[in-house]
C-alpha cells in the first residue's frame, strides 16, 4: 500500500502542500490517486498520469472519514474512507450557472491496519475542517482532532406555513443534508402560531447558540428581530448572528445576500442559499445589516428590508390569496392592482444624505453588472440626490438621451445637464443647496427657480402643481437634526420614541427624528402629491423579482427610497415592473419618480385608510417615520 507524508522540500509546490498521500478511488477498482491538501484546494492527480481535478475549499461544504459510508471493516478489507461533499458552479446552457453537490471518496488504505488507516483519514478531515473554519494550517501543523473548531449551535425557527407551506420538506430534503455535511448542530423550533418566534427569543437563553436562523419568509425574521429588541439586553441580543433560508415567496433577503454574493439563485433557491449560510457560519462569519427604527402612531417597530405603501404594498399584501403561486403571486397580484391603478394622496419627507447621487451610483452598478446601460450625460452630476418632479407625458414617452426619460441631473458646480421643465428646475435649484458642503448656498441663477421665497435661515422654494417644499436649516444634516432625544448614546433603558409613542420599547434613540406629530427639521425635503407607488429599503431586493434599489448594500448605513407619482402610465408601470424583474435600470423612472439616498423619512397619508408594509408586513395605516441605525444587525452570509 503506497502512500508517503508530504515533505516540504519535495517539487517546487511544496511550500504550500499542507498533506499529500496516496489513496485508492471510491469504486473504481485499480485506480489510484496521488491527493494533496492546499491552502486554497484538495488536488488530485491520477497515478501515473497528468490527469489532475481539483476541489476548490471555497467550494466545499464538509469532509468526513469512514463513518458515512457505513463500511465495517473485514480481514481482508482494512480501509478508511475520506468523503469530501463540494458544491461547485457549473454553467447551465440558457440560465447563467448553478451549483451542484459533488461527492468525492477516496480509499485510504496506506497501512495494513484500520486504526492506523482512519487515524490518517481523521489527519485529513481534521486539516480540511480547520482550512473550512478558516483557520491556518501547515504542513508542520499537528493534525489532532482538538484543532476541530468549536461549531456553534443554531436556533432554527422554521414556518411551516411560509410562501407554499413547503418550509419542512425544504428543511428536511434539502437543508439538514447539508447541515450534517457541514457539521453544523440544530436546535429545531417550528412556529405554532403567529408571534411564536417572537416569544421564543425575547425570553430565551441566547447564550444557548451560535446564531439564529430562520426557514421562512421575511416575516418570520422581521418578528425574530423584534422579539430580539423587545428585551432589556436588546443591545446585546440584536448583535447575535441571525439567517435566513427562503421559503417564502418574497425572501427579499436572501435575493439580496445572494445578489451582493455573485451566488445563483433563481434556481433552487433553498439549495444554493443554504450552502452561502453554512459557508459563513462554518467561518463564523457575518455581515452587518442597518436596522430601521419605525414609529406609528401607536408604537415603534423595526425593521431590516422595506417600508411600502401604494402599488407595492397593495400588491404584496392583496396577493396573500394567490400564496400557492409561490413567487408568481407577485407578478398576478401586479397585473390585478395595475388594472385598478390608484393613486395615494399624501406628503413624504427625508433627510437627503449629501454627496450621494442615487442615480449615478445606479448606473455604476448596473454596467459593473454588464447590463446594458443607455449612454446617458451623467459624467459631472454629484448631487445629494435625483429628483424628477415634472408631468410632461409627452417628454416620458420620448426616451431620447435629451429627454433622459425626464431624469433632470444638477452638479455641484452649478452645471445643469438636462433642460427641465420648470417645476423640476425648482426642485433641482433647491436639491443643489444642500449638496453644497456648509449650509445654505445659492447662485442668483438657482434663487430664480426657487421663486423667490428666501427666509433668512434657508430658502423655501414651492412648486405651483406639485406643492414640493425644500427647507434648508443651519445645522448639518445628521446629529444636530431635531430629535425628541437629545442624548445620542444609546439606552439600556426602556425609550419612548417621540410624544406620539404610548407603547414603552427599548431600543435606540431616534435622534433624527422629532415627535410625529411635530414638523420635520428644516433640511428635510418633502413632497407633498399624489403617489403610485413608495418602496424605502436598506437591501437591494424587496422581494424575488424586485431589483428595486441597485445602489443598497449591506450595512451601508442609509436608506433608498424609490418613488412614482401620478402621472406615470399603466404601461409604463408595466415597463418599470420588466426592468425589476430582470435588473435593469430599475431607477429610471421617468419624470414621475425618483431614487434618493436618506437618513430619515416620514409618510403621512391622506389618502382613505389603505395598505402600509414594513418588510412585507401589514402595519397600521397613517402618519410614520423611520431612521436607519447603521449596522445594528449580523447578518449571517460570507464576508471575505
Ligand atoms: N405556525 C404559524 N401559523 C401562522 N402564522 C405563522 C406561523 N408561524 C409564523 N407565522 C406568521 O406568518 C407570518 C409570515 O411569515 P413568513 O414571512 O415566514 O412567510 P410568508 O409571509 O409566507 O413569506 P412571504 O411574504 O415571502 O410569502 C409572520 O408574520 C409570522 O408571524
Amino acid at each position: 500500500m503506497a502512500g508517503h507524508r508530504h515533505s516540504p522540500t519535495d517539487g517546487i509546490t511544496a511550500p504550500q502542500v499542507i498533506l499529500e498521500d496516496d489513496f485508492a478511488a471510491f469504486r473504481r477498482g485499480n485506480l489510484r490517486y496521488t491527493v494533496r491538501l492546499t491552502p486554497e484546494a484538495i488536488v488530485y492527480v491520477v497515478l501515473g498520469s497528468k490527469q489532475e481535478r481539483t476541489l476548490a475549499l471555497a467550494d466545499v461544504l464538509g469532509c468526513h472519514t469512514s463513518v458515512s459510508l457505513r463500511r465495517k471493516p473485514t480481514q481482508e478489507n482494512q480501509t478508511a474512507f475520506l468523503c469530501i461533499y463540494s458544491y461547485p458552479l457549473k454553467r447551465k446552457l440558457l440560465s447563467g450557472s448553478a451549483r451542484n453537490r459533488v461527492s468525492t471518496s477516496f480509499r485510504v488504505d496506506r497501512f495494513d491496519n484500520y486504526e492506523q488507516n482512519c487515524e490518517l483519514a481523521e489527519k485529513w478531515r481534521v486539516a480540511v475542517r480547520c482550512l473550512l473554519a478558516g483557520q491556518t494550517v501547515t504542513a508542520e501543523t499537528e493534525l489532532t482532532p482538538s484543532l476541530l473548531p468549536s461549531q456553534p449551535t443554531l436556533l432554527v425557527l422554521l414556518n411551516p406555513f411560509s410562501g407554499q407551506g413547503k418550509a419542512k420538506q425544504y428543511f428536511d430534503d434539502q437543508v439538514m443534508p447539508m447541515m450534517a455535511e457541514a457539521d453544523v448542530s440544530i436546535t429545531l423550533v417550528t412556529t405554532e402560531h403567529s408571534g411564536h418566534a417572537f416569544d421564543v427569543v425575547q425570553t430565551a437563553d441566547l447564550s444557548s447558540w451560535g446564531g439564529i436562523v430562520v426557514v421562512s419568509g421575511d416575516g418570520l425574521l422581521y418578528e425574530v428581530v423584534n422579539g430580539l429588541m423587545s428585551r432589556p439586553d436588546w443591545e446585546q441580543a440584536i448583535k447575535i448572528p441571525l439567517g435566513i433560508l427562503p421559503a417564502g415567496s418574497g425572501n427579499g433577503v436572501c435575493c439580496s445576500i445572494n445578489y451582493a454574493l455573485g451566488e445563483p439563485f433563481e434556481e433552487d433557491r433553498m439549495f444554493h442559499s443554504t450552502f452561502v449560510l453554512l459557508k459563513a457560519t462554518m467561518k463564523g462569519q457575518t455581515r452587518p445589516l442597518d436596522l430601521m427604527s419605525v414609529d406609528t402612531a401607536s408604537q415603534r417597530r423595526y425593521a431590516f428590508l422595506s417600508f411600502q405603501w401604494g402599488f407595492s404594498a397593495d400588491v404584496d399584501i392583496e396577493s396573500e390569496r394567490y400564496r400557492y403561486l409561490g413567487g408568481s403571486r407577485f407578478l398576478f397580484g401586479s397585473l390585478h392592482n395595475l388594472m385598478k391603478f390608484r393613486v395615494y394622496r399624501g406628503k413624504l419627507s427625508f433627510l437627503p444624505v449629501k454627496g450621494v447621487d442615487a442615480l449615478k451610483q445606479a448606473r455604476q452598478v448596473l454596467s459593473k453588472n454588464k447590463y446594458e446601460v443607455k449612454p446617458r450625460s451623467l459624467s459631472h452630476s454629484s448631487s445629494a440626490v435625483a429628483i424628477n418632479s415634472g408631468r410632461d407625458d409627452a417628454r416620458m414617452r420620448t426616451r431620447s438621451a435629451s429627454a433622459m426619460n425626464g431624469f433632470h441631473y444638477v452638479s455641484t458646480d452649478n452645471e445643469t445637464l438636462e433642460t427641465p421643465s420648470q417645476e423640476s428646475t425648482s426642485l433641482d435649484a433647491q436639491l443643489m443647496s444642500f449638496s453644497t458642503e456648509n449650509g445654505v448656498h445659492h447662485t442668483k441663477s438657482e434663487e430664480d427657480h426657487v421663486n423667490g421665497k428666501l427666509t433668512t435661515d434657508g430658502v423655501v422654494g414651492t412648486m405651483d402643481s406639485e406643492d414640493i417644499h425644500y427647507k434648508n436649516g443651519d445645522s448639518d444634516f445628521i446629529g444636530a437634526a431635531v430629535s425628541t432625544n437629545q442624548n445620542n448614546s444609546k439606552s439600556s433603558q426602556p425609550c419612548t420614541a417621540g410624544a406620539k409613542r404610548p407603547h414603552r420599547v427599548y431600543g435606540p434613540s431616534s435622534t433624527l427624528l422629532p415627535p410625529l406629530d411635530q414638523p420635520v427639521p428644516d433640511d428635510w425635503v418633502t413632497i407633498d402629491t399624489d403617489f403610485v407607488t413608495m418602496i424605502i429599503q436598506s437591501i437591494s431586493h424587496i422581494s424575488e423579482g424586485y431589483f428595486s434599489s441597485p445602489c443598497s448594500s449591506f450595512g451601508d448605513g442609509v436608506l433608498f427610497l424609490s418613488f412614482l407619482k401620478r402621472g406615470v402610465t399603466r404601461r409604463q408601470m408595466l415597463k418599470i415592473m420588466g426592468k425589476m424583474a430582470d435588473g435593469t435600470e430599475v431607477f429610471e423612472y421617468g419624470s414621475d419618480g425618483g431614487y434618493v439616498c436618506c437618513k430619515a423619512f416620514r409618510v403621512e397619508p391622506v389618502s382613505p385608510p389603505g395598505l402600509m408594509t414594513l418588510d412585507g408586513e401589514k402595519i397600521e395605516y397613517g402618519p410614520v417615520q423611520a431612521q436607519v441605525h447603521h449596522g445594528m444587525m449580523n447578518l449571517i452570509m460570507p464576508n471575505d
